[in-house]
């Protein structure tokens, strides 16, 4: 059950692993000019002059050769000096041309770019990932230079068997798939939204070290229903509505098909979904293939993680989590996938017959049984008239009242829309039955957040607990006080929930392998740690953590007999691992960037 101790110390953090470290030679089917424009392969100025030879490349560059470190230096001093001049700049003209430095070295040479990108992960994730990658989807057709991952379109009905074998690399162990209809908190985007499994995979190498010749981004694109991108000159994709229905279904199907005929123990994580597809796809596939949504399912581990902290930072046993009471801002895919953990995690502790304190929101306000056609997924948190005629709250009730009357230990947010909990809402906060109240402003990207840190620990409050699902600044309280911001990003989980099930083999990802993950990350910080607000791990540790995590998932897979072994390591070999031969396991399968000898056949 959830523990709360603190795990090894970090071997992953920060390093900069010597250039010179052995690695195995890599079989090239090219030569000359063609593997300078291949980002797997090329090395730059810094291919060694046998390799020059070897390869054809002799006078195809300058003759100097640089080192892999000075390479490094180089693009740092170039991210530097860009950082310098842009000062003072909008911040979207900042993010954007700091993405696009990234972005070119990303189709240049991979080996660099993802060594910078582990190396530097906290400053550069925001830029690959949220909240820039919203930014960059947004702006995607006119960003577009070159295409990476696949699209899959409508019109490619009957073909997506064959494209399959377009792909270029022969192995892929990791896909994340978009329809691009709920991107970030930023709506239906189309064939933009692939930023978003390009972003997602960025993570999966910097945290999961996943080979980037063995991840595919793809773009489902049925259609858009954004009025604005249909009529856009330049917009990329199908300008046509979405497909609903068995027309949509049967796309999907067609995908996955095809990716189980060509990989068929590739993990698939579905992204950024509409509510209504990410439900029905989950529970269509799950059985079925090695897949999750990482909206519904990785969100809730990271967001349970979360609130089994704030019980320890209040002084209480984890056991008291069944007497919390929660209000849940956003009843979609996102924040219906964490209730249904936290009913799971309550049931566990208390029981079945638990009664969890749960009110759940959504754009008409308190959810209730006397909801007219009410989401059947949001039925099991629709409050009963008995349950809240005592507190005065009744169906529709607005989130200001709810809080006044509730008074909640926890208000999280996964509503999508800005400012949510302005000061009314804040102020309420302030009066929480709770000695640490929390809030989770979980949306994203920033501009999406339910509130900010600042305006939280102003108006709510200097002994809250704050979480965002986009990276804030720590707010300075004053008299030497630091109000720490918490990053509750699905980030901390689905690299290691993929890699786990990756590596076990796992026929299907289970909700005991999904515990697995959220029990691991919630036992990752330490008591001094959780008693100053901090739940969840630095950024920079995401190696570290994930390692733990996927051992976790790996462990779960292979004691609810899910596994099948993964490349020459069988199940029974799994099953003889001790727990920390499972993380040093993971580990040794983590890819790192450096420059292998390049062999041409
Ligand atoms: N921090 C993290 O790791 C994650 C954050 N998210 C964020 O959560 C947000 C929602 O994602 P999904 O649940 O997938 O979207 P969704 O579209 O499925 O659900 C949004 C929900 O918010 C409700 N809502 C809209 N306006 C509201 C209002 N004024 N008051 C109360 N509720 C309102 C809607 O009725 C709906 O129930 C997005 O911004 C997304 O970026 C999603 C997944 C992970
Ligand atoms: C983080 C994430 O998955 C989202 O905002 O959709
Ligand atoms: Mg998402």
């Amino acid at each position: 059950m959830w523990r709360v101790a603190r795990s090894a110390a970090s071997t992953f953090r920060r390093t900069r692993r010597l250039s010179t470290a052995i690695s195995a030679p890599c079989i090239v089917h090219k030569r000359g000019a063609d593997i300078l424009h291949d980002p797997w392969f090329n090395k730059d100025t810094g291919f060694p002059m046998t390799e020059r030879d070897r390869l054809g490349l002799r006078g195809l560059l300058p003759p100097r050769v640089i080192s892999f470190e000075q390479q490094y230096d180089r693009f740092m001093e170039s991210f530097r000096s860009l950082e310098k001049n842009t000062e003072g700049q909008p911040e979207s003209v900042v993010s954007l041309a700091k993405w696009r430095i990234l972005n070119r070295l990303h189709d240049r040479n991979e080996t660099l770019y993802y060594r910078v990108l582990i190396d530097n992960i906290k400053d550069f994730a925001p830029i690959i990932y949220t909240p820039t990658v919203g930014l960059v989807c947004q702006n995607y057709s006119g960003l577009f230079r070159r295409p990476r991952g696949m699209y899959f379109s409508a019109k490619d009905k009957g073909e997506m068997m064959s494209m399959i074998f377009n792909w270029p690399s022969t192995q892929v162990d990791m896909i994340v798939l978009t329809d691009g209809s709920r991107i970030l908190g930023l709506g239906d985007l189309g064939v933009q939204g692939i930023g978003i499994p390009i972003g997602k995979l960025d993570m999966y190498v910097a945290a999961a070290g996943i080979n980037p010749q063995r991840v595919l981004p793809v773009m489902l694109d049925v259609g858009t229903n954004n009025q604005k991108l249909l009529e856009d000159p330049l917009y990329l994709g199908l300008r046509q509505p979405r497909l609903e229905g068995e027309e949509y279904l049967s796309i999907v199907d067609e995908f996955v098909e095809a990716v189980h005929a060509r990989w068929p123990k590739a993990v698939v994580q579905f992204e950024d979904f509409q509510a209504k597809w990410a439900f029905e796809t989950l529970d269509r596939y799950r059985k079925k293939f090695c897949m999750f949504n990482d909206d519904i399912q990785g969100t809730a581990g990271v967001a349970l993680a979360g609130l089994l902290g704030t019980v320890r930072a209040q002084g209480r046993p984890l056991t008291d989590f069944a007497n919390q009471k929660i209000v849940v801002v956003g009843a979609g895919s996102a924040g219906l996938g964490v209730l249904k953990m936290a009913l799971q995690a309550v049931s566990r502790m208390a029981g079945p017959s638990a009664d969890p304190h749960f009110f759940l929101l959504d754009k008409n306000g308190l959810i209730t049984k006397d909801r007219k056609d009410i989401d059947p997924a949001a039925l099991p948190f629709a409050k009963a008239h008995h349950e809240i005629e005592g507190l005065g709250l009744q169906e529709g009730a607005g989130l200001a009242e709810v809080v006044k009357k509730v008074k909640p230990h926890v208000l999280l947010g996964l509503s999508g829309v800005g400012g949510i909990f302005h000061e009314e809402v804040l102020r309420a906060m302030k009066e929480s039955d709770s000695v640490r109240p929390a809030i989770f402003a979980m949306s994203n990207p920033t501009n999406n957040a339910e509130c900010c840190p600042v305006d939280a620990f102003k108006l709510a409050g200097e002994d809250i607990v704050f979480a965002s699902g986009s990276p804030f600044a720590n707010v300075d309280l004053g008299n030497g006080k630091i109000g720490h911001v918490n990053q509750a990003n699905n980030m901390y989980l689905f690299p290691g929930i993929g890699l786990g099930a990756l590596l076990s083999g796992a026929r299907n990802i289970s909700d005991t392998m999904l515990e697995a993950a959220a029990e691991c990350l919630a036992s990752y910080m330490s008591d001094d740690e959780i008693n100053r607000g901090i739940l969840y791990p630095s950024i920079d540790d995401i190696r570290d953590i994930t390692a733990e995590v996927g051992a976790a998932v790996l462990r779960a897979a292979v004691a609810e007999d899910l596994a099948e072994g993964h490349g020459d390591v069988g199940v029974r070999e799994l099953q003889h691992m001790s727990k920390e031969e499972t993380i040093e396991h993971v580990r040794e399968n983590m890819w790192y960037p450096v420059y292998g000898p390049l062999v041409h056949e």
